[in-house]
């Protein structure tokens, strides 16, 4: 079994996350996701979500605290590690790259939308623990 570890940031923005879909450029065409990628050889998961956004969204952001991983295997036999970190600072003028529609989403509309599997237990987790998880950094 292979292992891919991928890391996502939950970008949060006046009590709002952003989602981005995937686009017909990319596996998993329609999903919603969080920002993010592979990791790359030797890089770490901070430098690699910095990269990651930058590239995607061309943000440069803070990356802060992680929340709980996920493992997913997909169909395909790829077995994800989705490593979501909270980013609440982030500078830059923001364009999707790679995605074909974002939305900001406040807590009660988290749900609406087609997450990827690999996400459902990170969006669960955001919306049960929405209150302290606002207060973090
Ligand atoms: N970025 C991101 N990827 C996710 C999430 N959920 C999820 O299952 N994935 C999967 C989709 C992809 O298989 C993988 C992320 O890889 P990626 O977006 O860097 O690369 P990719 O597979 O589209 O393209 P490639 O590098 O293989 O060419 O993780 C998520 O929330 N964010």
């Amino acid at each position: 079994m292979k292992l891919i570890p991928v890391v996502c940031a939950i970008l949060i923005s006046d009590s709002r996350v952003l989602a981005v879909r995937r686009s017909s450029k990319m596996p998993l065409v329609g999903f919603w996701e969080f920002p993010g990628g592979k990791i790359e050889n030797g890089e770490s998961e901070k430098e690699s979500l910095k990269r990651e956004i930058q590239e995607e969204l061309n943000l440069t952001v803070e990356v802060g605290v992680p929340l709980t991983p996920t493992e997913y295997s997909y169909e395909d036999g790829k077995v994800i590690r989705l490593i979501p970190f909270l980013v609440r600072e982030f500078s830059g003028e923001f364009r999707l790259a790679e995605h074909d529609d974002f939305a900001w989403l406040g807590r009660n509309e988290l749900l609406n939308v087609n997450w990827a599997q690999a996400d459902i237990p990170i969006v669960k987790e955001l919306v049960k623990k929405w209150e302290e998880i606002k207060k973090q950094p």
